[in-house]
């Protein structure tokens, strides 16, 4: 852990070395803050910041049309739930809802065979450069999200590649959020507190405003540090690693600002059944098909597949509780 920051900074600049030993340097200290906190700070030599400049730019120029020109692109539109999220589309426990609005973007899995819920072609928007600027960052990152994926199977005592073959077309969601800003709100959180549901996240923000939840259930402010990415374990990651990495609690609260992030979430092929991959441990979690959990908890928050889940139009199987996940620390509504 570098004391200098609130949580602790990995570079992983070296997962590009050709050598094993510099990659496993990288992993050891992967899992070392992986295991302490679950949220940590990421920078490399990898990083493109033009593409992460760019992807900022479009997103400010989207998400300032009118609400009309935004609402074309809807994402209950969608086939595989990506496009466009107004604010109070997604709702959690009891009737509240975020003070955000976003874009959401999935694997634009354009072959007919293989369709799931979440893995169809993407709904783009009709706006000029959008989609090469978001295909752009999509791309890089999940570039990163390999390696990094190669790094935990080193961590986890698995062969390198071991998940590759898990990564063919795997339904990894880059979301783009706007938060805007209203002096007068009273205490509208920007977004509940939650585990995330995949394996991991890589997170860009532009400004502050992001919160974890600690050990002793205190919510850490996570400042903002140019050039790096904010990463955290989600639930999936959790039942891979047998719960030695825990999926962390975080939330945004009221933004003192305009924000946007970007969050790109990490999962496995839609199919493949996520439980513990240690050798030699008995498993505490039960199996779950990677996919249908997405979609579970996906269909429990947003309010155009509630109505369908309601009508009957979809079914739901093996669905567990939103907050299954992560540690049950006292405090949380602090
Ligand atoms: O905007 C942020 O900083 C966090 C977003 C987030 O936690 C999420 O979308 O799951
Ligand atoms: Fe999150």
């Amino acid at each position: 852990m570098n004391d200098e920051h609130v949580l602790p900074m990995v570079d992983i600049s070296l997962l590009e070395s050709a050598d094993v030993q510099d990659r496993m340097a990288v992993a050891r200290q992967l899992d070392r803050a992986c295991r302490d906190v679950g949220f940590l700070y990421i920078r490399g030599d990898q990083l493109n910041p033009q593409l992460f400049a760019q992807l900022v730019e479009t997103a400010k120029t989207y998400f300032a049309q009118e609400d009309a020109i935004k609402l074309r692109s809807y994402i209950g539109y969608s086939e595989n739930h990506s496009g466009y999220v107004p604010i109070g589309e997604e709702q959690f426990g009891s009737g509240t809802f975020d003070l955000k609005e976003a874009y959401d973007v999935n694997y634009d899995y354009l072959a007919e065979d293989g369709r799931r819920p979440l893995l169809g072609p993407t709904l783009w928007p009709d706006m000029p450069g959008f989609k090469s600027a978001v295909q752009a960052y999509y791309q890089h990152v999940r570039t990163i999200g390999r390696q990094i994926f190669g790094a935990f199977a080193l961590a986890l005592n698995l062969e390198e590649h071991f998940f590759d073959a898990q990564l063919r077309h795997s339904p990894s969601q880059l979301r783009l959020i706007h938060y805007p800003f209203n002096a007068a709100a009273q205490d509208a959180s920007g977004i509940g507190a939650h585990t995330d549901y995949e394996c991991f996240t890589l997170l860009f923000p532009t400004a502050p405003g992001l919160q974890v939840l600690d050990k002793n259930g205190a919510w850490l402010d996570v400042p903002i540090i140019e050039n790096t990415m904010i990463m955290n374990i989600g639930d999936m990651m959790e039942i891979l690693s047998n719960g030695r990495y825990l999926a962390t609690k975080h939330r945004v609260k009221r933004v003192s600002e305009e924000r946007y992030s970007f969050p790109l979430f990490f999962s496995c092929d839609y199919d493949y059944v996520i439980r513990p991959v240690v050798e030699g441990e008995k498993p505490r979690y039960q199996a779950l098909k990677g996919g249908e959990h997405l979609y579970n908890q996906t269909a429990q928050t947003f309010s155009y597949l509630k109505k369908k889940v309601a009508s009957g139009e979809v079914q739901l199987t093996n669905a567990v509780p939103l907050d299954s996940f992560g540690m049950n620390t006292a405090g949380e509504s602090a």
